[in-house]
């Protein structure tokens, strides 16, 4: 290193070490506030709403702070007109009067041109700088001249302009996803940065950077439009709880925490949906159709007695009354015409068959033996009518026409027995064995929670139940208050054993009620917590990734929770491996929003080195001849191999002692059949619904490798990928498509020898 570079280095060391000092002095005070604002108590409901969002707003700031520990600062920006900026994953402030920005957000448009300028259009600047560090060490330079009339140079200048991304891209795999705020290109730049509203579909081929983009996009839009995103959240959706962990850490490590991240099959609260279909079956559930099937199946359960035989019910005090079928029809014709959901309409039916079975009552009991008028006057005839409507016996006969039906029952049922719903051969698919179903939410496939959401919505909420226990809580909460109340008022009640003491005792009742509203638990979730467990929330923004894989049913489960259509999807239609996934943007989108959606295309492969990439292009043009694969930023000079074997566990264990390396990840994909084999034959291989994809080698079927990336990857048996299902020859695309460095395929002598590579 010459003493000009050591020196620029020595004097972004100091400037760097300067901001880590400020960051701890803010982290302090940070720390402290929350400290104090913890002890300083303040009952009244104001004071603990107003300590609940100080404390929020912190935390928040904590969350950030955290986020600086790494990387804090990685480039700087010299303008042409003197202007110096530093660009950070966070923004700092210095503590003078004027609050001096001494290192800029990168989400702030100030940073534009560190993403955005070129030669071309140098937007102002004269020297862009990009930072690379180690914690808190300066660890190397790399200056770009925008203006070739500045002639001073650093000694950091560069030929080649992409250096930094590519020593990115070339690092060891850690097993989890890392940001890109360093590198982000300018195409990617312009999705983030793009305006909130509507919804904007991104395409592009694998390692295109899609789940970065996404990523990246929904940190920005909380900087961008914080107030009403902290509120609502931002809902990223991911395929799988595994994906959801691999790329967990980007949005910490931006600062950012106001996100919920779910799968599909995480998003209907109190269901963990850990069963799996056939893709069969899955298809089924999936498609548009089942929303009308269910509604179907609802209406059925909305019944009237089969036959004009009445339904006998036995009244606990009046004998016999008899439930007919014109009554329960006109019940059930005016229950529906209230447009109300099942459960909601409930009411109406019941009070209607009430009605009905007083008249009848009344008929009976007050009929004039002279044929005069009925002898019952009115305050008789509601007596009766409260004493048919307390009868057990009168609700079972309600309940059995008319019955309260949780979504989970709904479904359940309707899984147990959907002949006559569906076309036998496909209601045999879907169909499950009722033990199986009603034993909890285990059994629930991802498949099943938009039929679970559906079926919420066809029912609708029926919360008389959790009513009813508010409102027991806060009768038990003001006889506790009304309890305080008395022992601090005893002494004076004997001091003022008169009228006024009356009044008193009454505006203390008043006062328990307030006392107990005071002690109501404030909710100290955060939105995104509070949204997790709420069906009904209604997201600021939603991102969804691998969105090519949902369903039409997941889909409407989605737009529900979105009613502004404020949605980032992203991906790719070649790599859709659900049977149930919609191919078609314009399919997908049109029930929505018509064709009101931006859509734009990633074209780079940041991932895949050419030589990987060309052999699974190969793959698609079997399928797709015109096809053209997205262009990769490097080529290794490491062509993939392959090897043909008897003993296919014994050619993949010898394969991945010789390829893993000390550091970076290796994964084994293989079709599902082979993983029991092969995980004996890897005994440190991490394998199984959710594997560790931290540790060094992992044995993954291809669905499980969808959206991870890998040092190096070993296929086993493509063949028999291939042709394993509609979709054999995406999901072999995506297994084909996973590493950063190098690629081994590992056929087996039995199978079918076609070369996926020419
Ligand atoms: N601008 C960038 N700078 C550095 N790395 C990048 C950049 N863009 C993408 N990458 C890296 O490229 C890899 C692929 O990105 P990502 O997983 O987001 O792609 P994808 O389009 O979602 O891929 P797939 O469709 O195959 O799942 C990741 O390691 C990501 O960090």
């Amino acid at each position: 290193m010459s003493i000009d570079e050591s020196e620029a280095v020595r004097t972004e060391q100091r400037f760097v070490s300067g901001l880590h000092a400020r960051l701890d002095v803010l982290r302090e005070r940070a720390e402290a506030a929350v400290r104090d604002a913890l002890r300083a108590g303040g009952t009244s409901a104001q004071a603990r709403l107003e300590r609940d969002v100080f404390i929020a707003e912190q935390s928040g700031l904590l969350a950030a702070y955290d986020a600086g520990d790494h990387g804090l600062c990685f480039g700087r920006l010299v303008f042409r007109d003197g202007r110096d900026h530093h660009i950070g994953r966070i923004g700092i402030r210095d503590d003078d009067d004027e609050r001096t920005p001494l290192v800029v957000d990168w989400r702030a448009d100030v940073a534009r041109p560190f993403y955005l300028a070129t030669g071309h259009t140098p937007m102002g600047l004269s020297r862009r700088r990009h930072i690379t560090m180690e914690g808190r060490r300066v660890t190397g330079l790399h200056d770009e001249i925008l203006d070739l009339r500045d002639t001073t140079r650093s000694g950091h200048e560069g030929r080649d302009a992409d250096a930094v991304l590519l020593a990115a891209l070339d690092s060891a795999r850690t097993g989890r996803m890392s940001d890109i705020v360093q590198t982000v290109q300018a195409e990617q730049d312009r999705i983030i940065r793009a305006p909130h509203q509507g919804v904007l579909v991104v395409e592009g081929g694998p390692g295109t950077g899609k789940t970065a983009v996404a990523l990246h996009r929904a940190a920005y839009l909380l900087y961008a439009h914080r107030e009403l995103l902290a509120r609502r959240a931002v809902l990223v959706v991911g395929p799988n709880p595994a994906f959801l962990g691999y790329i967990g850490e980007v949005l910490p490590s931006l600062g950012e925490t106001g996100v919920l991240l779910a799968s599909p099959g995480e998003l209907f609260p109190g269901v963990r949906a850990t069963g799996t279909d056939t893709p069969e079956a899955a298809e089924i559930k999936g498609r548009a159709a089942m929303a009308e099937v269910l509604a179907r199946y609802v209406r059925d359960r909305q019944t009237v007695p089969p036959t004009e035989e009445p339904v006998e019910i036995d009244h606990e005090d009046h004998g016999t009354l008899f439930l007919t079928r014109d009554m329960a029809e006109d019940a059930r014709w005016d229950a529906r015409g209230t447009g109300l959901p099942h459960n909601l309409a409930r009411p109406r039916f019941a009070t209607r068959i009430v009605d009905a079975l007083t008249a009848q009552l009344v008929e009976r009991i007050g009929a004039d033996p002279y044929g005069g008028p009925n002898l019952l006057d009115p305050s008789d005839v509601a007596q009766l009518g409260k004493e048919v409507a307390a009868s057990d016996a009168v609700h079972a006969a309600i309940d059995g026409l008319w019955p309260v039906l949780t979504p989970q029952e709904l479904v359940a049922r309707f899984l147990a027995d959907p002949f006559g719903y569906l076309p036998d051969g496909e209601a045999e698919f879907v169909r499950r064995d009722p033990a199986d179903a009603w034993t909890g939410a285990d059994a629930w496939t991802p498949a099943d929670v938009p039929l679970l959401d559906e079926a919420a919505e066809l029912l609708g909420e029926d919360d008389s139940a959790a009513r009813a226990a508010a409102a027991r809580e806060r009768a038990e909460r003001i006889a506790y208050a009304q309890g305080v109340l008395d022992v601090a008022y005893a002494s004076r009640t004997y001091e003022f054993e008169d009228e006024e003491s009356e009044v008193l005792g009454v505006q203390d009742v008043i006062d328990a009620e307030r006392f107990a509203e005071r002690h109501e638990e404030a909710d100290h979730r955060s939105a995104a917590e509070r949204a997790a467990a709420d069906r009904t929330w209604a997201f600021g923004h939603v991102i969804v990734d691998e969105a090519q894989e949902l369903s039409a049913m997941a889909w409407r489960l989605l737009m529900r929770r979105v009613p502004t259509r404020s949605m980032t999807l992203v991906g790719d239609p070649a790599q859709t491996g659900d049977a149930a996934g919609c191919g078609s943007w314009r399919e997908i989108l049109a029930p929505y929003v018509g064709d009101r959606y931006e859509q734009v295309t990633l074209g780079v492969n940041y991932r895949t080195p050419a030589e990987i990439m060309e052999l699974a292009a190969e793959v698609r043009r079997a399928v797709e001849p015109d096809f053209r694969p997205p262009r990769s930023v490097r080529s290794t000079g490491v062509p993939p191999w392959e090897t043909t074997a008897d003993d296919v566990p014994a050619a993949v264990a010898d394969a991945v002692a010789r390829e893993v390396r000390d550091e970076g990840r290796l994964a084994v994909v293989a079709p599902a059949a082979r993983l029991p084999a092969l995980a004996a034959a890897l005994p440190g291989a991490s394998w199984g619904a959710e594997p560790d994809l931290t540790r060094p080698v992992v044995l993954l079927e291809p669905r499980q490798a969808k959206g991870l990336e890998f040092d190096t990857v070993v296929v086993v048996d493509p063949e028999a990928i291939r042709t394993a299902g509609p979709h054999g020859v995406n999901d072999l695309y995506v297994a084909l498509t996973r590493a950063t460095q190098r690629l081994g395929v590992v056929r087996s002598a039995a199978g079918a020898p076609a070369a996926p590579a020419a």
